[in-house]
C-alpha cells in the first residue's frame, strides 16, 4: 500500500489481504519472531477506534472525553456523515478544507481539539489529516453504527516497518444495556446478520450479529444507559457479554460517563504487550451463555524451542484457512479476536496478538522461571469452545503429520 503522505487518494477500506502488514494469509512466509526490545519511534499517535450499536451512546462518550480535562489534544474522525447529534450535526455545516478527492470537514472542539469526517478512512487519509492540522496527541474514531470492527482494526494495526505515524491503540465498544440482549437475539434491521443459511449452502449455527461482532472485538466495552435498567437485567447483560469476550475490560456506565480515561480507555495500548492481566478474565474452558460467539482458553505446557515453529502453522491454519491442523476433524468457526502468553522453555515467552487473519507473535526474554508457566491462548469466535482445538494444538506441537 502506498503510504505516502502526499497522495491525494484517499484510500478505501482495505481488507488485510491488500495491506502489507504482520502476517497475513496472503503472505505465505512465517512471519519473523521479532523482538519488542528495540526503541519504539517517538510521536507515533495513537487510535482509538469507538464502535457500537445505534444509539448506544458513542456520540454521548466522544463528547464526554473531549469536554473532560485530558490534556490532550484530540482529533476526532467520523467515517459518515448525517446523524443529527451534536457533532455530527456540525460537520454538515463546516466547509470541506481538504485537498484530499473525498469530502473532508474540520470542526474546532473544545480544548483545542478537531473534528473532521472522511468517507471512506484509510491510514494515508488520516496521516493526511493530521498533517494539515498538525500537532495531535490523539484520534478517536466513531464509527457507524452497524459497522464491523473486525474490518477496520487491521487497518490500523501496522506493521513498524511501514514507519506509519498513528499505531492502533484499541477498541472501545459502547452496548445499550436496555436493548443490547434484544441485538443479540435478533439483529434488527442488521447488515452483518448471518444466519443458519449462507452461501455455500451450509448451515453455520446460531445468529450472528453486528452487536456480537461489536462486542467480540472490543478491548474495553461500555455497558451504558445502565439507569434506564434494574440491576438484574443488569447482571445479566454483563454475564453475557462476558461469555462473549472474556479478554474486554467491562465497565458500565450512565451517559458513558467512565471513571477514568487515561489507561483505561486511552492509551491502553491493547495491540502490543500481552500482560497476565489482560488474559485474567478468560475463565479456563468456556462458556455457553450465548449460542454464537465465546471464548475459550487453552492451557498447556511451556514448548520446547523445536515446538515453536509447529505452534506457528498451528496459529496460520486456524487463523488463515479456519481449519484444524494436523488430522483433527472440526465444525466450522471463525476467529475474531486471539491474545497469548505462551512460555517457552529457556526463559523466553511468546506473546501473542491476532485479529481475524491478522496475528502477530513476539519473542520476549523475561525474567526468572518463564520456561516454568503454564502457556495459556485465548480465542473468541465462533465456534472456538469445540473440543477438536486442544486435540489440534496437542497433535502439532507433538508433530503429527511432519
Ligand atoms: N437514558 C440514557 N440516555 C442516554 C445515555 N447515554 C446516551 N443517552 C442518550 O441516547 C441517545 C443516543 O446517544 P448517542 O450518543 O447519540 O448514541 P450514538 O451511539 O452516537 O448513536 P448513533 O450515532 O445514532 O448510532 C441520545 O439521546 C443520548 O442523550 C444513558 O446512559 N442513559
Ligand atoms: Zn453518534
Amino acid at each position: 500500500m502506498d503510504t505516502d503522505a502526499s497522495d491525494d487518494e484517499v484510500p478505501t477500506l482495505v481488507q488485510p489481504d491488500t495491506t502489507p502488514q504482520l502476517a497475513t494469509n496472503q503472505d505465505e512466509e512465517i512471519p519473523d519472531l521479532v523482538s519488542t526490545s528495540d526503541d519504539a519511534p517517538a510521536a507515533k499517535v495513537p487510535i482509538t477506534i469507538i464502535t457500537g450499536y445505534l444509539g448506544a451512546g458513542k456520540t454521548t462518550l466522544l463528547n464526554y472525553i473531549l469536554t473532560e480535562q485530558h490534556g490532550k489534544k484530540i482529533a476526532v474522525i467520523l467515517n459518515e456523515f448525517g446523524d443529527s447529534i451534536d457533532i455530527e450535526k456540525q460537520l454538515t455545516v463546516s466547509a470541506p478544507t481538504s485537498t484530499s478527492a473525498e469530502p473532508v470537514s474540520f470542526v474546532p472542539l473544545a480544548n483545542g481539539c478537531i473534528c473532521c469526517s472522511v468517507k471512506d478512512v484509510g491510514v494515508a487519509a488520516i496521516e493526511n489529516l493530521m498533517e494539515q492540522q498538525g500537532g495531535f496527541d490523539y484520534i478517536l474514531l466513531e464509527t457507524t453504527g452497524l459497522a464491523d470492527p473486525g474490518n477496520i482494526a487491521p487497518i490500523f494495526w501496522l506493521d513498524d516497518g511501514l514507519g506509519s505515524s498513528i499505531f492502533l491503540d484499541g477498541i472501545v465498544t459502547l452496548v445499550d444495556a436496555m436493548n443490547v440482549l434484544k441485538s443479540l437475539d435478533e439483529g434488527f434491521g442488521d447488515e452483518n446478520r448471518k444466519d443458519g443459511s449462507e452461501e455455500d449452502g451450509h448451515a453455520h449455527g446460531p445468529l450472528l450479529t453486528t452487536a456480537h461482532l461489536q462486542i467480540s472485538h472490543a478491548d474495553v466495552i461500555l455497558i451504558n444507559k445502565t439507569d434506564l435498567v434494574s440491576p438484574a437485567h443488569l447482571a445479566d447483560v454483563v454475564a453475557r457479554i462476558r461469555a462473549i469476550n472474556g479478554l474486554a475490560r467491562i465497565e458500565t456506565t450512565t451517559k458513558a460517563q467512565v471513571p477514568q480515561l487515561e489507561g483505561f480507555l486511552l492509551d491502553i495500548h491493547a495491540y502490543d504487550a500481552v500482560t497476565d492481566a489482560d488474559l485474567q478474565f478468560a475463565a479456563k474452558g468456556h462458556s455457553h451463555l450465548d449460542a454464537s460467539i465465546s471464548t475459550s482458553t487453552l492451557l498447556f505446557p511451556a514448548l520446547s524451542p523445536p515446538q515453536i515453529q509447529r505452534f506457528d502453522i498451528f496459529l496460520r491454519t486456524i487463523l488463515w484457512d479456519e481449519t484444524l491442523p494436523c488430522g483433527t476433524p472440526h465444525e466450522p468457526f471463525e476467529i475474531h479476536r486471539l491474545k497469548g502468553r505462551v512460555p517457552v522453555q529457556g526463559g523466553k515467552v511468546l506473546l501473542l496478538q491476532g485479529v481475524r487473519n491478522v496475528y502477530d507473535v513476539n519473542e520476549v526474554e523475561v525474567e526468572g522461571s518463564g520456561g516454568a508457566q503454564e502457556a495459556k491462548l485465548v480465542l473468541i469466535g465462533r465456534g472456538v469452545g469445540q473440543e477438536g482445538f486442544r486435540g489440534s494444538l496437542v497433535a502439532c506441537l507433538e508433530g503429527v503429520g511432519e
